[in-house]
């Protein structure tokens, strides 16, 4: 199963070094200052962009609201400019409301004729690594299984696999910022109020750091209540007099910018008065990041220490601070935003920055989460939930948002938590207006809409997956919240001890054994699993279900030589060096070596000392060739659109676009042709991806063998079948469905290199190979001639000195496999099971929660 590629990847042909960022940062990590020109991109609807810009509240900025809005609609083509109100009956397909939509959903990807970066850069190397729990998922090709991080955890140690990579990603710049598609619009331009600040901040490299408005416009004149108190108590440098969130203290009186302790005051390094994380931790130790700020801000006389309350005490269920146990600070007749609307408040914001497609969805919203280390549990996880929601959701909710009022965005937000928290939870936080809105879209048939809009797909996706079977309850499934799956290392626990283990002490989570997977361990929530004992030992990995199958098709067998070739972060080579039980040589390709930098402490956890991971240039790396006809299994888990994951990657549907898919059907045809060359006689060749299309898929895969006659195709499926005995599929190909298996979209074929050819055509074969990779070296080499010249010349020095090295070691190596291979094939004698897992049993496969 393959990772699905970010739409903002490397553009095609571009020199690596520009797509990873030449300082090697990314865009979160480099500091102000170092800006990158702003590449101009598409950008969302005004008013949904850099989510808090009603904060602004003036007159002038009602006018840009006012604007916003009524370009929104303008941009729609319907040069109307009062909010329609309506939603209740369907407008028919495509018109009325939903042109509203179509219009965002264009810009979303929806027939974008805008530039499009290309797939060539993996899509991971892009995002940000959600979580812990994500990142790894991720890495495993799951498109991040849920890609919803456990928002509780506290930050750093919270990030195990993905999130760890994604930043390391981001670092290596690959993703964007050069990599980002140049939408045609300039940034920064024509956005009021606080966009023009994002949009500084954007222009200073940074993708807006931290999301917060342009503090330096007085925001208080603009908005009576509370925002004009805040603006005022910043402009004082006092750093909101008592900023601190109060969830546990009684609304209405008191009111503090609840809105400072989300990150406003601390981003304006005004000594975050109470939004600091650990209430009960000691301060100093823990404080990362923004409290360095903070001891700043305090040295500069703005921090307060003295008389911030001690937040040691007991919280209150939601896991808040009870303020009430805090000394009371002065007032300043700031109102307080109540827990509804600083909700709403928050989710509008992140939906502000998500929606401006720079960054994927798990990476704004770590970032954002990281810039509030304020904010609890329950904060996060709540926010993260409506967050989804939206992005789930974002075509049905564009639509019905048309009929309110105020900022794009805020509806957006709103429509997201009543989803999430439910309605009532929303109301003290909701204007009369907004409450008969909601009320309205509540009563909303959606039957009555058509499938793209009920379903909340873009029309190029609703095309291609209405001409599947039962086309409804797919997108229903792909719009639901995936389950967290996980999978036992067989190099060192049985699956059902572990499950043992876990209902003991991780019992909330319901973990129940897979379905299908012998490895496999499900649980509901979002437990941060990063943080225990059995995923530091290297015992338990996140893995989704449809990732450990394909382990099962690939069967590798002790003692041999295997190749992942795109391994990314090792996910599936993980399982794979598993099963060889750490003999053999297993190795682990990728273009990315931040990805297969990841992979290391991931191998090295898991007890493999099997694994040799090798950065490429590109699938035509010399030292793809050397293996040229060498392994007796090679799994390409190809990079892809990633549609398959959309449970755990909403916003996958509103980035990717049929021009990319096109760009990735090329990358997908050059891996595998490359991947095949590698594949010895009788050796086994595995194709994966996480896509449900067809392009992608078995249209790959029918090309590939009318291409290669040397291959045939195996029976997927059936390979399949006789290890998971409830497992029913129809082959050739084995396609998982969330709707139907309860994994992610996934798609495997398995093709086998004839054995029968003679000597002679074997060495035709190979000389075929060879002539075809020279081909290719002569092409790539005049384009590059003159640019690697210099580095040319010190390689082929080095290169004398390497292959002196290399024929030592290559014999050494040799009598090495030999003795693996004899030993290998004497304990598969005698210990068969050890080989290949034991099939499931019926009796094994329980059903999944
Ligand atoms: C679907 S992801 C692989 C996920 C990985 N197998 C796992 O389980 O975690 C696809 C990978 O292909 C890599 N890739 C992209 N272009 C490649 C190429 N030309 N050759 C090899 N790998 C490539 C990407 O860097 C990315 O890591």
């Amino acid at each position: 199963m393959s990772k699905p590629q970010s739409p903002r990847s490397r553009p095609a042909g571009a020199p690596r070094a520009a797509a990873e960022g030449r300082d090697g940062r990314s865009f979160f990590s480099r500091p102000k200052g170092e800006s990158r020109d702003a590449a101009p991109r598409e950008r969302a609807p005004r008013d949904e962009r850099a989510g808090g810009r009603e904060e602004r509240g003036s007159f002038g900025s009602e006018r840009r609201e006012e604007r916003g809005n009524f370009g929104a609609e303008r941009r729609e083509g319907q040069g109307r400019p009062a909010p329609r109100p309506s939603y209740d009956a369907p407008r028919g397909d495509n018109r009325g409301g939903q042109r509203g939509s179509f219009g965002s959903e264009r810009r979303e990807g929806q027939g974008r004729p805008t530039p499009r970066p290309s797939y060539d850069a993996p899509r991971g190397d892009s995002r940000g690594g959600e979580r812990g729990s994500y990142g790894s998922e991720r890495r495993e090709g799951q498109g991040r299984p849920d890609s919803r991080p456990s928002y509780g955890a506290p930050r750093g140690d919270s990030r195990g696999g993905e999130r760890g990579s994604y930043g390391s990603d981001r670092r290596e710049g690959q993703g964007r910022p050069d990599s980002r598609p140049s939408y045609g619009a300039p940034r920064g331009d024509n956005r009021g109020g606080e966009r023009g600040s994002f949009g500084s901040d954007r222009r200073e490299g940074q993708g807006r750091p931290d999301s917060r408005p342009s503090y330096g416009a007085p925001r208080g004149d603009s908005r009576g209540g509370e925002r004009g108190s805040f603006g005022s108590d910043r402009r004082e440098g006092q750093g909101r007099p008592d900023s601190r969130p109060s969830y546990g203290a009684p609304r209405g009186d008191s009111r503090g910018g609840e809105r400072g302790s989300f990150g406003s005051h601390r981003r304006e390094g005004q000594g975050r008065p109470d939004s600091r994380p650990s209430y009960g931790a000691p301060r100093g130790d823990s404080r990362g990041g923004e409290r360095g700020s903070f001891g700043s801000d305090r040295r500069e006389g703005q921090g307060r220490p003295d008389s911030r309350p001690s937040y040691n005490g007991p919280r209150d269920d939601a896991g808040h601070g009870q303020r009430e146990a805090a000394p009371q600070k002065p007032q300043f007749n700031r109102p307080r935003l109540s827990y509804a609307a600083s909700r709403i408040d928050q989710v509008q914001r992140v939906l502000g920055e998500i929606l401006q497609w720079t960054y994927p969805a798990d990476a704004a919203l770590s970032h954002w989460l990281r810039h509030h280390p304020g904010l609890g549990a329950r904060d996060r996880s709540e926010v993260a939930e409506a967050v989804y929601d939206v992005l789930r959701h974002l075509r049905r909710y564009r639509q019905f948002g048309e009929s309110g009022v105020g900022p794009a965005s805020r509806r957006l937000a709103i429509l997201g938590l009543a989803a999430t928290l439910g309605v009532d939870a929303l109301e003290e936080g909701m204007d009369a207006g907004e409450a008969a809105w909601l009320k309205r879209v509540k009563q909303i048939d959606l039957a009555t809409l058509p499938r793209a809009v009920r379903g909340s797909i873009p029309d190029w996706l609703d095309e291609r997956l209405g001409a599947m079977d039962s086309p409804e309850t797919l997108i229903d499934a792909l719009n639901r919240q995936a389950s967290l799956d996980l999978r036992v290392n067989p190099l060192k626990v049985e699956r059902d001890a572990m499950l043992t283990e876990l209902q003991q002490s991780a019992g909330r989570y319901e973990p129940v054994a897979m379905p299908f997977s012998p490895w496999g361990i499900r649980m509901e929530g979002r437990p941060a699993i990063n943080r225990w004992p059995q995923f530091e030992n290297g015992s338990i990995e996140v893995q989704d279900e449809g990732s450990q199958l394909l382990a099962l098709l690939v069967a590798p067998r002790r003692g041999e030589m295997i190749i992942d070739f795109c391994a990314g972060a090792g996910g599936k080579t993980l399982l794979l060096g598993a099963l060889m039980r750490s003999t053999g040589r297993l190795y682990a390709f990728d273009v990315s070596a931040a990805r297969l930098a990841r992979a290391k402490p991931r191998f090295a956890r898991s007890g493999l000392s099997n694994v040799v991971p090798v950065v490429i240039d590109s699938e035509n790396d010399a030292r793809v060739k050397r293996l040229a006809g060498k392994a007796q299994r090679v799994l390409v888990d190809a990079p892809c659109s990633g549609i398959g994951t959309l449970r755990r990657n909403p916003d996958l549907k509103w980035r990717q676009h049929p021009e990319a898919l096109a760009e990735l059907g090329q990358l997908q045809e050059r891996i595998l042709n490359s991947a095949a060359r590698c594949v010895a006689p009788g050796g086994r060749l595995v194709y994966a991806t996480c896509s449900l299309l067809a392009e992608e898929n078995e249209v790959q895969a029918e090309r590939f063998l009318a291409s290669h006659p040397d291959f045939e195709r195996l029976d997927a499926a059936e390979i399949l079948a006789a290890r998971c005995e409830n497992l029913k599929l129809d082959g050739p190909y084995v396609q998982l469905r969330p709707d139907v298996h309860g994994t992610d979209g996934f798609f495997a074929a398995v093709f086998e290199r004839r054995k029968k050819a003679t000597a002679a055509t074997d060495t035709e074969a190979q000389a075929e190979v060879d002539a075809e990779a020279d081909a290719v070296d002569t092409v790539e080499g005049a384009a590059e001639a003159e640019a690697d010249a210099v580095v040319q010349a010190a390689q082929a020095e080095a290169e004398v000195v390497l292959a002196e090295v290399e024929s030592v070691q290559a014999e050494a190596t040799d009598v090495a496999d030999e003795t693996e291979a004899a030993l290998a094939e004497e304990a598969d004698a005698a210990e068969p099971a050890d080989a290949e897992p034991a099939p499931v049993k019926p009796a094994d496969a329980k059903p999944a929660a």
